[in-house]
């Protein structure tokens, strides 16, 4: 590849709802989630000129624009190696293992970096700059390609710190892009393994057949760096958000010793959920680490309510699995009989939800606000929860699987009357979407010259 050509690709990425297990899932319980059809798009564009190579951080969500020059940039490659843990050598590191980065060492010098740019900066986009700097230092610092000189810019559909996921999807959308500059700039030939790893780190042979998507190991590696940049916003992300904004669809999740397990359930066709929005601003971390207090002072009484978390998330997933495959087999008008399965089967989840809400109230993490949006989903017959880490945020309704017209309007203008915005999505679909579109120009030209020739 040339230096002087331009890559310009964009990135969606989408945001999620987590049906069940919010919190218990940190404690190795399982979780159920979805992704949703609002998306975070990011757009990166190389060869900006004006002023010397520098990288444009436009982020209009969060009022945030800035250049890092390169040469800063390539001062902190140069002053300090990514720290590992333990100490390790680099010759143990690549681009495959972020997670054997000393991370509070690595955000304290990516925190030092930020410190010497003299930004007046608010919390909000300190967090942002620190997971692009901390990805863009891990991601590149072994790999053997040249800094980019470009714009990235990150708009969203997505409320930020509401508990869709905002954060999330912008760490995957970052983590995606670097990945796809990286192959980019360094695999010519498509389908041929290639080293690349910087000399003095550990060797990665990368490999892929289509740099216009991802395939799956590679959105292992996103889903793993994403965390990473995760780390920043909640401290100790349990996965489940990197999963689901990765992989798309919707995902049975648990942790485990050796990395999660991630069961894909095949899109239940027939979800669709009211998302409302309490608009009071919460913070994931200090949600979980509330409950990771309250767990510390009455491990007894709420041990069990994550084991009843536990079976919750079980029961739906296996609802959501029957759902599934009636969905395979519907075929109006002749599916009377998998119709009234289907409404039964959407019961079952309205008990579920009732049941997972009580037990996330008993935990800490609900809000009067919360409570009040699920009752007035109740005196319309409706079911609904919070979703992600609670104590605001949003809370979502699930709407049964038809006739639903009348207490939809119901509810609406309840919420409305009370200034809740509210939103009707559908569950399911893709994770991280690629257009490269700089790749098709190429092709194209490609395909001009053997013409020509
Ligand atoms: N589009 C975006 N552009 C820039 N920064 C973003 C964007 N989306 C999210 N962020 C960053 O993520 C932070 C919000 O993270 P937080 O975890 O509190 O909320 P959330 O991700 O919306 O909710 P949850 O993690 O519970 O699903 C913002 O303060 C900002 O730093
Ligand atoms: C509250 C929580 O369970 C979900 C946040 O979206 C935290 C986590 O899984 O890391």
């Amino acid at each position: 590849m040339n230096n002087s050509q331009t890559i310009d690709f964009s990135i969606s990425v989408p945001g999620k709802v987590i049906l069940h297990g919010e919190h218990s899932v940190v404690y190795g319980k399982t979780a159920l989630a979805a992704s949703v059809n609002l998306k975070t798009r990011l757009k990166f564009t190389t060869n900006v000129e004006e002023g010397g190579p520098k990288i444009i951080l436009d982020l209009p969500c969060i009022e945030f624009n800035h250049s890092f020059h390169l040469k800063d940039l390539r001062e902190l490659f140069k002053k300090q190696e990514v720290p590992l843990l333990n100490d390790a050598p680099h010759r143990t590191f690549s681009l495959n293992s972020p997670d054997s980065i000393n991370f509070d060492k690595h955000l304290e010098i990516a925190k030092s970096f930020l410190l010497s740019q003299n930004l007046p900066i608010s919390s909000s986009q300190e967090s942002a700059v620190l997971s692009f700097l901390s990805l863009f230092w891990g991601m590149f610092s072994s790999v053997d390609v040249p800094l980019p000189n470009c714009l990235i810019k990150v708009t969203s559909e997505l409320d930020i710190g509401a508990g869709m996921g905002s954060s999330t999807a912008y760490n995957i959308s970052l983590a995606s892009a670097f990945l796809q500059y990286i192959r980019r700039y360094k695999l010519k030939q498509l389908s041929d393994p290639c080293e690349i790893s910087k000399q003095g780190y550990k060797s990665f042979v990368y490999c892929t057949t289509d740099l216009e998507k991802f395939e799956k190991e590679e959105l292992d590696l996103i889903s793993r760096w994403g965390r990473f940049g995760d780390k920043i916003m909640h401290g100790n992300p349990s996965g489940i958000d990197n999963a689901v904004c990765t992989y798309g669809s919707v995902i049975e999740f648990r942790k485990g010793t050796h990395g999660p397990d991630i069961k894909i359930i095949p899109d239940p066709r027939f979800l669709k959920i009211l998302l409302v929005n309490t608009k009071i601003p919460r913070n994931t971390r200090k949600l979980v680490s509330n409950v990771a207090s309250f767990k510390n002072r009455y491990s007894c009484i709420v041990e069990p309510i994550l084991l009843a978390m536990d079976s919750v998330a079980l029961t739906a997933a296996e609802v959501l699995r029957r759902m599934s495959q009636i969905g395979e087999n519907y075929d109006p008008p002749n599916s009377n009989a998998l119709e009234e399965t289907l409404s039964k089967e959407i019961g079952k989840l309205e008990e579920l939800i009732d049941v997972n809400q009580k037990l996330l109230e008993a935990l800490g993490v609900s809000h009067d606000t919360l409570e009040q949006i699920c009752h007035i989903a109740k005196s319309e017959g409706l079911h609904g929860k919070l979703t992600g880490a609670g104590g605001g945020g949003y809370a979502f309704v699930l709407l049964p699987f038809r006739g639903y017209d009348k207490q939809l309007c119901a509810v609406k203008m309840s919420y409305e009357k009370n200034h809740f915005p509210v939103q009707q999505v559908t569950l399911g679909g893709p994770g991280v979407t690629l257009i490269d579109s700089s790749l098709s120009r190429t092709y194209e030209q490609r395909r001009k010259s053997d013409f020509s020739t």
